[in-house]
């Protein structure tokens, strides 16, 4: 089976257009004033437009309120919400019914004790995204090219729901990441970046090469 790939963060046109010709299953968009990858809605919009269908198109947002959600809802086509804050699991099984949108939550490790989130997540969540923690002086709470210890997912047979692995990988180190912790999606932003907030099309596409290929479109 092919891994699928995301790749987060894209804030021009011409790269999700490279994202999805070299076999990216997700596009993600980043709404979080903080981020160098932060998009306003009207210019994901235009973004979102040039995902074909098949190619899920994720709204990474942090801790955003409904007023900010409805907005975006109303102005992005988007397929999945990816909450990578603080969010409750009350707050997912809401933003869930609310938006009628499969929902994603960040679970960020740095030890074995973080995993007791994944079983608790997994109740209201339709997929799970497990990140590097990030450590209290890091910039941003994701996205800072950080990776944590794959051991402690590896032997890991049961999983309550899809996930995605995430944090730090590059096209050097995502074959063994996979490998590793048995993932079958994976997420990325720095590692195919050639400058904060701007994706490299040859990095993407080595990437999602050394990941085996990519799955390309895929039904949710
Ligand atoms: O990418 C960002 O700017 C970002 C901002 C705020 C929260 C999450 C963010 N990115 C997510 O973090 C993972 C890991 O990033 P990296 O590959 O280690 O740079 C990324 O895949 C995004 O889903």
């Amino acid at each position: 089976m092919d891994v699928r790939v995301k790749i987060c963060g894209l804030t021009q046109s011409d790269h999700v257009r490279a994202a999805v010709a070299a076999g990216a299953s997700y596009c993600g968009f980043v709404f979080f004033g903080k981020s160098p990858r932060n998009v306003d809605p009207d210019t994901a919009r235009a973004l979102a437009l040039e995902v074909p269908p098949g190619v899920i198109k994720v709204a990474l947002t942090v801790d955003a309120d409904d007023a900010f959600l409805d907005h975006l809802q109303a102005t992005v086509p988007l397929d999945m919400l990816q909450l990578h804050g603080r969010e409750s699991p009350g707050r997912v099984a809401e933003l869930r019914s609310r938006y009628g949108l499969p929902v994603m939550k960040a679970i960020g490790i740095a030890d074995a004790a973080d995993l007791e989130q994944i079983d608790i997540y997994a109740q209201v969540a339709d997929q799970l995204l497990i990140d590097a923690k990030p450590p209290k002086a890091a910039p941003l709470p994701g996205g800072n090219g950080l990776a944590f210890d794959w051991r402690l997912l590896a032997g890991r047979k049961f999983w309550p729901c899809p996930w995605m692995l995430a944090g730090g990988l590059t096209p050097d180190n995502v074959a063994e990441a996979a490998h590793m912790t048995g993932a079958r999606q994976v997420d990325v932003s720095s590692g195919v970046e050639r400058a904060p907030g701007t994706k490299d099309p040859a990095l993407m596409s080595a990437f999602i090469k050394a990941a085996g290929g990519g799955a390309g479109r895929v039904a949710l």
